[in-house]
């Protein structure tokens, strides 16, 4: 995809780590990117730098950046988005007139809407009737920091129309940066989404003071019932064995960057709801998207004793400490066919 004018709408940890890498794929183009905070889009556009999320890192020059979201939309080709999830249908009613109506619209976000049990693109779609071949997901073992060091990573971008995934992959490849594409789009999501409860579940189980081998469990059998979702929603297996599935639940769970797995420990070291949500600076989706994926899950009859776990400890009905039991006082059960 040549493209001219590309916009990152949020400015947050990843927002602005994306903008980098589309800055740094297309030199030619300008990528602006939108921020909720004046004061965020003044320190972007005049000192190159969002020290609240990356620190001293310099951002290339041909990213801008404005709070005004009309004028960030303005001409934009490729309209990124994100937010937080749970804020996503509130921004898009705000921003709909002004996005270009021949946009592709890649969504950046690992979260499932409360209340409605939607995806991302769902949201997109409902609020602003983009069709199919101009709507993408960009999913993936992304762990923004990382990649604004510019460490290699690779990602998958997700859309039904291949053309259409495979221009916004050529539009993000950078040096440091490779997408594979993937028409599977729920599968791609439902990576995502559920991984980040699997790693505040792994985080609860470090919190505790538990090893490799319940943290390889966890992993393992979080992915087991990712794929039973997703395949039960329509999504692919095989995209589960791919980056948007076992590659980000992998990144996730290991890493002190990740604000899920980093939640889930606090949680495990005893804090409330309360606690963890005043030491959190930046979103940990994992923690609002829990209960709409055990509802999206009761609707489809998939079983999901990991999240229905962790979804125990988050509301405060049991102590982080049963949470094993919980895990391990189930009936006995193949292994083969995802059960
Ligand atoms: N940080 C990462 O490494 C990655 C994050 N993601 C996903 O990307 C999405 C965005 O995450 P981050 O940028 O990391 O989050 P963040 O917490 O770093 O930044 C969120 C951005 O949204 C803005 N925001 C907060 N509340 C808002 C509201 N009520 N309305 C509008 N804007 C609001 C903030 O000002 C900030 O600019 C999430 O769904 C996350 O799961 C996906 C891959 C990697
Ligand atoms: O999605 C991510 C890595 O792929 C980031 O994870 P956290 O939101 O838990 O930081």
């Amino acid at each position: 995809m040549r493209v001219k004018n590309l916009t990152v709408m949020g400015s947050g940890s990843w927002g602005t780590t994306f903008a980098k890498v589309l800055a740094d794929a297309n030199p030619e183009a300008t990528v602006t990117l939108w921020a909720r905070r004046d004061e965020v889009a003044e320190e972007i556009a005049t000192k190159h730098t969002n020290s609240g999320y990356l620190g001293d890192l310099t951002l290339p020059f041909n990213i801008t950046a404005t709070s005004d979201a009309v004028a960030a939309l303005n001409g934009a080709e490729m309209v990124v988005l994100a937010v937080p999830a749970q804020t996503l249908r509130e921004q898009l009613t705000q921003w709909a007139d002004a996005i270009p109506a021949d946009a592709v619209i890649v969504s950046l976000m690992k979260g499932l809407e409360r209340g409605t049990g939607l995806r991302m693109t769902q949201v997109v779609q409902e609020v602003l009737g983009t069709s199919d071949d101009k709507l993408v997901v960009l999913s993936g073992p992304n762990l923004a920091r990382e990649i604004a060091r510019e460490e290699p990573t690779a990602s998958v971008v997700a859309c039904s129309v291949t053309e259409t995934a495979d221009a916004v992959a050529q539009a993000c490849t950078a040096a440091y940066f490779r997408p594979y594409t993937n028409r599977d789009v729920i599968g791609a999501e439902i990576g995502g989404i559920v991984k980040n409860i699997i790693a505040l579940a792994v985080g609860m189980c470090d919190g505790m003071g538990m090893g490799d081998n319940t943290k390889a469990t966890v992993i393992t059998r979080g992915l087991a019932e990712t794929t039973r979702l997703a395949v039960a929603i329509g999504g692919k297996a095989e995209t589960m064995s791919g980056l948007a599935g076992m590659g980000d639940l992998v990144a996730t769970c290991a890493s002190s960057l990740s604000r899920n797995y980093t939640a889930g420990r606090l949680f495990g070291q005893g804090l409330s709801m309360d606690q963890v949500t005043s030491k959190m600076t930046q979103v940990a989706e994992g923690v609002k998207s829990c209960s709409a994926v055990l509802e999206l899950a009761h609707e489809n009859g998939v079983d999901m004793p990991i999240a229905a776990a962790a979804s125990k400890v988050l509301d405060g009905s049991v102590p982080v400490i049963k949470m094993p039991k919980l895990l391990l006082d189930r009936d006995l059960k193949s292994e083969e066919r995802n059960q």
